[in-house]
């Protein structure tokens, strides 16, 4: 972060002045909170978070607009160093630079005044909450996850059509090689990342209808949805991109050596992907955020206060004895739900008794306190976030507007999803007998089960998600399936064989294979 120490001059007509220029293109800007922003060698201004010191004092992180190069010759303005950061594992394409400012000053009028104000005595006041500073930022989580989401949809098609193509070793000795889709272990690295697609699409339409809820009342100046957003979008987004990640690797995996060209079309999803992991608020960092709300909520109803929607479950945090204990339909979604909800409470409980023992038994602060929990802690936000998945997903499939064999498609799915992740997680479910042995003896078969069912609308469940061959750039996925025609034909197009005989061998190999020939 920055250090900007304003300049008493400006007035407030920002908008005016500001929205007009960059509406029609006449100044380009980026972001640079972080250490790497958008500001290499395009953008001429940027938007700044910065400490705001006014008056002597230290006023917390607030936003302001820098120019930083020319606008007649774009050469970086005096005490602005600017450029590019060089290679990165993905997004090449994306023109992340760095900055440096030294005593570089602006006018007033550059900072970012809707929440907060200076006037020109350098007085500062805030309107509403200063935590509406972060507010690009849980919009842009939202963006992640729906954009995580098209990609680990993009990436489960490409897996799917491919693994229909190839066919691979002998199923039942003597008949034809069956289409590698046809092995249980195909089914089981795909079919989950399939249904985790729809289950987070149909997440994504409750979040984005949360955050439209919030953002309407805060238009109004009613803050009090914000932080149930906050902690929400920064879960969801830590879990749905990580999800998408290692859904994607898993496809280009489950495609084998053809996965590893860049002809699938997965090595520029995966590293595209990654970004979206680590940008916009790193994965563990979003969920300890969550983790911190989910410690303030609990510590609340502990208290007998009353829980926004998301979170009002905190309030029920039953005993394993009580619920637990026998085998039972483990298919079912009120018990899946039940079981979810279950684990996230108490880990959400284990995880603030753990932060208090320490505190008060163990003589340690609340900062060291909190250190030596952030295992824990971290682990009741992804059972928080995945519990909102499983809840939205049941839901969904509950109320959707859809026939009854469509409905019975997403059924399957939605309990392919659940059981999966039980089966994943068994500990968490398990650890206080809230599920039993047999009960997760039961989870595993019949998720196996499942991946027979899907087997069969595997196709239709992936052409639904209704991506043009333009978009997918995908040899594997192609939509004709005509994978090693047109394998070759990309092959083909490798600069390296414009020639029978490349140049290198003249250069290179013909002295080198001269060489060593005439030592016979
Ligand atoms: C082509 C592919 C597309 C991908 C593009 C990717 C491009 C990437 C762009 C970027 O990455 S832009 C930079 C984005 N940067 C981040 O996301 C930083 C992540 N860090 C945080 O969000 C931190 O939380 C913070 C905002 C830096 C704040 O940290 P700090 O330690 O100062 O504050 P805390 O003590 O954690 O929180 C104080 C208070 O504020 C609340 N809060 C935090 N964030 C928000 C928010 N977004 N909205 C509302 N409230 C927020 C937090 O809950 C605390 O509240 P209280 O507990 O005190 O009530
Ligand atoms: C391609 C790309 C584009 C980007 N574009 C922009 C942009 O346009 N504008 C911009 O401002 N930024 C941008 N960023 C920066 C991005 O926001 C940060 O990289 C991201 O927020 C992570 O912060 P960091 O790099 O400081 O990681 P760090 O915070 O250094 O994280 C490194 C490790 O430390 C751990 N860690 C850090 N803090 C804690 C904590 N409190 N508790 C426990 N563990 C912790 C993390 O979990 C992680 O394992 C971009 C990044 C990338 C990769």
């Amino acid at each position: 972060m920055f250090t900007i120490t304003l300049q008493q001059q400006g007035d407030e007509r920002q908008r005016a002045k500001w929205l007009k220029l960059a509406e029609n293109f006449s100044i380009l800007g980026s972001y640079l909170q972080t250490e790497m922003g958008h500001v290499g060698l395009t953008v001429t201004h940027g938007v700044v978070m910065a400490q705001l010191y006014t008056q002597g004092q230290c006023m917390g992180p607030h936003m302001f607009i820098m120019q930083l190069r020319s606008l007649e010759n774009h050469k970086p303005l005096p005490g602005i160093t600017v450029g590019d950061i060089g290679p990165k594992y993905g997004c090449n394409d994306g023109d992340n630079g760095f900055v440096r400012f030294d005593q570089v000053r602006i006018p007033r009028d550059n900072m970012l005044m809707r929440f907060a104000q200076v006037a020109e005595d350098g007085t500062y006041s805030m309107v509403l909450d200063p935590r509406l500073t972060y507010g690009t930022m849980v919009n842009m989580r939202v963006q992640l996850t729906e954009r995580s989401n098209t990609s680990l949809a993009r990436a489960v098609t490409i897996a799917i059509r491919y693994s229909c193509v190839r066919r691979q070793s002998e199923l039942t000795p003597g008949e034809p090689e069956p289409q590698i889709l046809d092995y249980q272990t195909q089914q089981y690295k795909l079919f989950p990342h399939l249904a985790a697609a729809y289950g987070f699409w149909f997440t994504i339409q409750n979040l984005e209808a949360h955050y439209e809820r919030v953002n309407s009342k805060l238009q109004e100046g009613d803050t009090s949805g914000l932080q149930e957003l906050h902690a929400l979008t920064a879960g969801l987004k830590a879990y749905t991109t990580l999800e998408a990640h290692q859904g994607i690797e898993e496809c280009r995996l489950a495609c084998g050596g053809h996965g590893y060209s860049h002809a699938s079309g997965l090595v520029y999803l995966l590293t595209s992907q990654a970004v979206t992991v680590t940008g916009e608020g790193e994965t563990t960092v979003m969920l300890l955020q969550l983790a911190r709300y989910l410690v303030k909520c609990y510590a609340k109803s502990q208290a007998g206060a009353k829980l926004p929607s998301t979170v009002s479950y905190l309030q029920m945090v039953q005993s394993a004895a009580v619920s637990g204990g026998t085998t039972r339909d483990i298919n079912n979604f009120d018990v899946l739900t039940k079981a979810y909800q279950h684990r996230a409470a108490r880990l959400v409980k284990v995880a603030t008794e753990g932060v208090r023992f320490k505190v008060t038994s163990e003589g340690q602060s609340e900062a060291e306190a909190w250190n030596n929990s952030l295992v824990s802690l971290v682990k009741c936000a992804e059972a928080h976030s995945q519990f909102f998945v499983v809840k939205t997903f049941v839901e969904a499939v509950r109320t959707v507007d859809a026939d009854d064999s469509v409905r019975a498609v997403l059924n399957t799915l939605c309990q392919l999803y659940a059981l999966h992740g039980i089966c994943e997680h068994a500990g968490d479910f398990l650890q206080d007998g809230y599920l039993t042995g047999p009960d997760l003896q039961l989870a595993r078969s019949e998720m196996c089960s499942l991946l027979s069912k899907v087997r069969s609308d595997a196709v239709p469940l992936v052409d639904a998600f209704d991506f043009p061959d333009q978009i997918l750039q995908s040899v594997l996925g192609r939509y004709d399936g005509r994978v090693y025609e047109h394998l070759y034909e990309w092959a083909k197009k490798s600069p390296l064989n414009k020639s029978q005989v490349h140049e290198s061998y003249y250069k290179y190999l013909q002295p080198f294979l001269q060489k060593n020939r005439a030592k016979l």
